[in-house]
């Protein structure tokens, strides 16, 4: 998943022009969906699958809204941060519930997130239970939770990886990082990555080095 963290809809659909369909998913975050809102998903939506990134948090009555807004959007996933509860969660599932095509995720703990790896793996750990207890369909987390999460919550839960780098690139505000094999290693479903991407001089060649990284850890 690349995640389309530019300023407005051109260099949105430049980039997802660069991509092309080495690429199936594309992200759209805070960023760009404050700029340019659902036209801009529609837009993307006609050559990739969405990934909804708003991370929801917020009153359960309030989140349940707006993941049905996001369903109506038609999105392919969207997710809410898992810091908002129990009962949130619950409400969120009912929601998505109503929108077979649209998978809903919750934030664990963010790989910028300060805390130490250990007290992350725990927290993470914690929500991601609690994610799957509430009906949602995975979680976001980093590359080093993935293997604990999936023997927890089995194996069909979906774990969504960003915080990857590779080849010595500066981890920037990322504190849990992995490199692409290592994600596919530890069993992560979806690898999210932004700057090694977007800001590469070429993003498609950038893309391309991540996808043969992710081939050779494929065991097959
Ligand atoms: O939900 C997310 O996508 C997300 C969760 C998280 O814990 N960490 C995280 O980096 N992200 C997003 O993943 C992308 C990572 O971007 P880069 O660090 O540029 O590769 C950004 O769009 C973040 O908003």
């Amino acid at each position: 998943m690349v995640a389309l963290d530019v300023a407005d809809a051109d260099a949105a659909l430049a980039l997802r022009d660069q991509m092309g369909d080495s690429v199936g998913w594309l992200k759209i975050g805070l960023r760009l969906f404050v700029a340019e809102g659902p036209q801009l998903v529609a837009a993307v939506r006609k050559t990739h699958k969405v990934f909804l990134d708003l991370k929801f948090h917020d009153i359960p009555n309030t989140v349940a809204q707006a993941v049905e807004s996001a369903g109506r959007l038609g999105v392919e996933m969207v997710n809410v941060h898992a810091g908002g509860g129990m009962e949130m969660l619950t409400a969120a599932a009912q929601s998505g519930a109503r929108f077979p095509g649209m998978k809903l995720i919750a934030v664990t703990v963010l790989t910028s997130d300060p805390m130490p790896a250990a007290e992350a793996a725990v927290v993470a750990l914690e929500r991601a239970k609690m994610a799957r207890d509430a009906g949602l369909d995975g979680v976001v987390c980093s590359v080093h939770e993935v293997e604990a999460i999936k023997h927890a919550c089995g194996a069909d839960f979906i774990t969504v990886t960003p915080g990857i780098r590779w080849g010595g690139q500066d981890q920037q505000d990322q504190k849990r990082v992995a490199d692409p094999a290592g994600a596919i290693r530890a069993g992560s479903d979806y690898l999210v990555v932004g700057r090694p991407i977007i800001q590469a001089e070429d993003p498609h060649a950038a893309a391309m080095q991540a996808q043969a990284m992710m081939r050779s850890a494929v065991v097959l």
